[in-house]
């Protein structure tokens, strides 16, 4: 028999400067996590380097080699977790990527999600951000399956904005969103939470975003408030901008029961509409 229950968490950690630093706070909160009896843990986005195009180059990593993905292959095989690596600089055949890796219980990777929509917007007076002046966009969906639990679907930050990526990989049989992602002091009060409970209504999904902790010094002021939201558009699980872990109970029967109670998913009207998947 399957397991219906079990514990995410969401890691809310600071991020600064030094590599070697953010490498040791994230094993210590993911054990932290673990101890508690978290069986899947999450990383934010840009968990080892400050977030910004001018920082990326510099710490940018390959995923075979780099120090950061070996941390997050011990964390995993130590702790037994399940372990969404938020997102690193990634370096691969001369480009740059915003790139989320996957580990299992036994420190094997299990998947690489490279940010397929990069954050480029211009909000006079308030914020102008260009991934695309540094980063290439992945091309890929990213989902993995937790043992016999459930199936998990990866995006990152930006990613979250597109419907039509939650679409697919709720209709593909993922059950949990995760977004590892560091919105901001404009957009962040905005939409962070709408987006999120958007998400996970139009589809009947669990959906969970992993932020960095605030830092005011940062180039990069993050919004913080990492949360879980249920099927049903409810937060059932959130924090502030401060540095802090998140715990949610994912219960899939309870996610089955809203599904039967508002079947959306077979009264969809495929006649009229549909969204299509044109790569794996
Ligand atoms: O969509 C937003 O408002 C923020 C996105 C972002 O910060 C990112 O993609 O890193």
């Amino acid at each position: 028999m399957s397991i219906a229950k079990f514990k995410l968490a969401l890691l809310q950690i600071a991020v600064g400067a030094s590599k070697t630093e953010n490498l040791l706070r994230a094993s210590r909160f993911i054990k932290e996590a673990a101890d508690k009896g978290a069986h899947l843990v999450t990383l934010p986005e840009c968990f080892n380097s400050p977030y910004g195009t001018g920082y990326f180059a510099e710490y940018a990593e390959q995923l075979e080699t780099g120090e950061s993905c070996l941390a997050l292959s011990a964390a995993a095989k130590e702790n037994k977790i399940y372990l969404v690596g938020g997102s690193i600089p990634e370096k691969k055949d001369g480009k740059l990527y915003n790139t989320s890796t996957v580990w299992g219980p036994d420190g094997g990777l299990l998947a690489v999600h490279r940010k397929v929509h990069l954050f480029d917007i211009d909000i006079p007076g308030k914020i102008k951000f260009q991934e695309s002046e540094i980063l290439s966009p992945g091309n890929e969906f990213t989902s993995f399956q937790m043992g016999d639990v459930c199936k998990v679907g990866i995006g990152i930050c930006y990613d979250m904005r597109f419907a039509e990526l939650a679409q697919i990989y709720a209709r593909n049989g993922c059950k949990l969103l995760l977004y590892p992602g560091a919105f901001n002091m404009t957009t962040g009060p905005a939409h962070w939470e709408l987006l999120q409970r958007g998400r996970a209504l139009d589809n009947q999904v669990y959906v969970a975003t992993a932020s960095p902790a605030r830092s005011e010094s940062s180039s990069y002021v993050a919004w913080g408030h990492s949360s879980v939201v249920s099927p049903w558009g409810e937060v059932i699980a959130t924090t502030d901008e401060k540095e802090s872990i998140v715990y949610a109970d994912i219960d899939l029967d309870h996610l089955q029961q809203i599904r039967s109670q508002i079947p959306v998913t077979h009264q969809r009207r495929s006649d009229m509409y549909e969204v299509i998947q044109k790569k794996n």
